[in-house]
């Protein structure tokens, strides 16, 4: 019985139980073990909590050998690798974008100035400011049901969340609109699950390797090297997005980046594309290109 620690949440659960399902069809036996990690108990913003929260239980669940894998929303995984484990799989990434749900199913081209849209992540707040439409952004927190019913009950008129996390809940059907990463360009990760365990673990670094997709890999290091490179963390002013194409010369990584300052009246947006054989370099040569445009000054804003 191979044990698969998981967080509790309606997400995390649903994450773990499609990567469980996934390894019984490789003819093992999962049992999921619930762990309860700080960003689950405090209600304060993710900010303050810092990076981590929703993995540091995770991860020393594992070193101490209480669970035998993890699985991860990789956009939550700090960018510091973990001593001691090791991302053996990164499977096949959802719809990397984010969506809005909204009442009366408004678009966000209808939804005009005062109206009250709720999310917590910087990134977002910043790149709603910048349509310069007038848009209350609300900090919000909490699992992606609780901000869902925001929209119900009134509360908000909008809230905007990662398409893939509605998708995994089974409530797509709720999603007004799925936004263009022109307009809203998506947090590094986004979609894409980190499957985790101890990196002295032959056996197991064996068996999960096979739930590898090696073009969301690539995707997820450009991304991330980008975000690493700019020394920002999961909760930084940063979008990115890296897509697969094929170029001239063999298959190529396109790399879109951008940060914002939180008012929105900052952004820098920048692509490359480069070899899917060196996904890091695609990532750092961006990371340079937006630091020579001023990436540092502008992500100061929101110290
Ligand atoms: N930070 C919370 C978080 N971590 C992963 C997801 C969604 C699933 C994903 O991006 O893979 C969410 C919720 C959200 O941003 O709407």
């Amino acid at each position: 019985m191979i044990r698969l620690g998981t967080r509790g949440s309606a997400l995390a659960l649903a994450q773990s139980g499609t990567v469980a399902d996934a390894v019984r069809q490789l003819g093992h036996q999962v049992e999921l073990v619930e762990i309860s990690t700080a960003g689950d108990r405090s209600s304060a913003p993710v900010a303050q909590l810092g990076v981590g929260v929703f993995v540091s239980a995770l991860r020393d669940a594992l070193l101490a050998k209480e669970i035998d894998f993890a699985v991860h929303s990789f956009k939550d995984l700090p960018t510091a690798p973990a001593d001691g484990l090791s991302v053996v799989a990164v499977p096949g990434r959802a719809d990397p974008r984010d969506a809005l749900v909204s009442r009366d199913s408004l678009s966000l081209a209808e939804l005009g100035p005062g109206a009250r849209i709720g999310t917590g992540a910087v990134r977002r707040i910043a790149q709603l400011n910048a349509l310069g439409r007038g848009l209350i952004a609300v900090p919000i927190r909490g699992n992606v049901d609780t901000r869902l019913r925001k929209v119900a009950d009134g509360e908000l008129d909008a809230v905007v969340l990662a398409r893939a996390g509605i998708a995994r809940l089974g409530r797509a059907d709720e999603i007004t609109e799925t936004l263009d990463p022109l307009l809203m360009l998506p947090a590094p990760a986004q979609g894409a699950l980190a499957v985790e365990c101890r990196a002295d673990d032959v056996e197991l670094l064996e068996l999960l390797a096979a739930l590898d997709d090696p073009f969301t890999r690539a995707a997820v290091t450009a991304e991330r090297t980008l975000l690493a490179e700019l020394e920002a963390g999961c909760s930084a002013p940063v979008g990115a997005l890296a897509e697969v194409a094929e170029g001239d010369d063999g298959p190529e990584i396109y790399l879109r980046g951008a940060v914002f300052s939180p008012d929105g009246s900052q952004t820098i947006r920048l692509s490359r594309t480069g070899t899917l054989a060196d996904p890091a370099e695609v990532g750092r040569a961006l990371a340079r290109d937006l630091r020579d445009e001023g990436a540092d000054q502008v992500m100061g804003e929101s110290q």
